[in-house]
């Protein structure tokens, strides 16, 4: 199974006090910001606490992730050079519009993966798609480079590309099955958005089961609380797991017998349903089940 990417928590590089403790929530993936959450004047305090933060002890066995400036930025590039140079493992790139910018991030990675010592590919790279051009662009973005482990959709810059705003998520339709769909034909993570009312729980729940429903990797985080909120809404039901453990029992008789396709219940079992199967049974064993 791949690695479990259904948390990403972002955390405002300029805030020593979050940098220090954020470890102990487990996200799958914590994701430094040297973007937006950080004011014009923090730019450098946030890049030199974020460079020790990731050389910390209690950051090695946790994904680290790194939203840098864009690189048209003054900021980006110095962003980059000090991150890869402290081994975080993945830059998020915002506001990717086309495969271009992934090719640009890719020739200064490579050129600082060799003066430091990195071996030259180690460096991940996931695609923050913000704005019309992007989605446009999304599945040219997500097969642009072999370093992309997955593309997120960024709902608040995307909103007002598009002249609209955050609603029920009607106006995240088409973004939505675009990334999804570009990210699956790519053979990679997809993520979804940010929900910015850390006090809005069943809100939350709501948006989370539809994107589990649709097929997403997971989402992007704002606060600690959202984390065991998403770890458990995407572990299988006792339900789910048994069932699964019925397909496959069938599935094994029906070998047994000769037979390709069996019935369950009355219910087809056939090649994609054991695959499905043996996915929710894989996911019980890496993240539980359901409370
Ligand atoms: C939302 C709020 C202010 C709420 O504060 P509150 O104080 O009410 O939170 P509480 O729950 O009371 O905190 C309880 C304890 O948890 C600690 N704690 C809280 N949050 C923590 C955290 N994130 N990491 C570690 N620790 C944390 C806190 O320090 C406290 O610790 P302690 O005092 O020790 O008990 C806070 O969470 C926060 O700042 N979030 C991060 C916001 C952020 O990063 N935004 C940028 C990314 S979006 C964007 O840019 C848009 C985008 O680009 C997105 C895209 O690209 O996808 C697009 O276009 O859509
Ligand atoms: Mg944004």
């Amino acid at each position: 199974m791949n690695k479990l990417r259904r948390s990403m928590l972002f955390l405002p590089g300029a805030n020593a006090a979050m940098l220090s403790t954020a470890f102990i929530y487990r996200p799958d993936s914590i994701m430094f910001d040297l973007e937006d959450a950080v004011a014009l004047r923090e730019k450098d305090t946030a890049r030199l606490l974020v460079f020790h933060a990731l050389q910390h002890p209690m950051y090695q066995d946790i994904e680290t992730v790194v939203r840098i400036n864009p690189l048209s930025t003054p900021f980006g590039l110095a962003d980059l050079e000090a991150v890869v140079r402290a081994g975080v493992d993945v830059i998020r790139l915002p506001k990717t519009d086309t495969p271009e910018d992934i090719f640009e991030l890719e020739g200064h990675l490579e050129r600082i993966e060799r003066e430091c010592g990195r071996e030259v590919g180690s460096t991940g790279v996931m695609a923050a798609i913000e704005s019309a051009v992007g989605v446009i662009n999304a599945v040219a973005i997500a097969r642009s480079s072999p370093r992309l482990i997955g593309i997120a959709l960024a709902a608040f810059d995307y909103v007002m590309d598009m002249q609209t705003e955050r609603s029920d998520g009607t106006e995240l339709f088409y973004a939505r099955c675009a990334v999804l769909h570009a990210a699956r034909a790519a053979g990679i993570d997809a993520f979804d958005v940010v929900w910015s009312d850390v006090n809005d729980e069943a809100g939350f729940l709501r948006e989370v089961e539809l994107i589990r429903k649709m097929g997403f990797n997971g989402k992007s985080l704002i606060n600690p609380r959202q984390i065991d909120l998403l770890h458990n809404a995407y572990a299988p039901t006792q339900q789910e797991v048994d069932h699964a453990q019925r397909v496959i029992e069938a599935a094994e008789e029906g070998e047994r017998n000769g037979l390709g396709v069996v019935s369950l219940n009355g219910k087809m079992v056939d090649a994609p349903i054991i695959n499905h199967a043996q996915r929710v049974l894989e996911r019980a064993a890496a993240s539980g089940v359901r409370r």
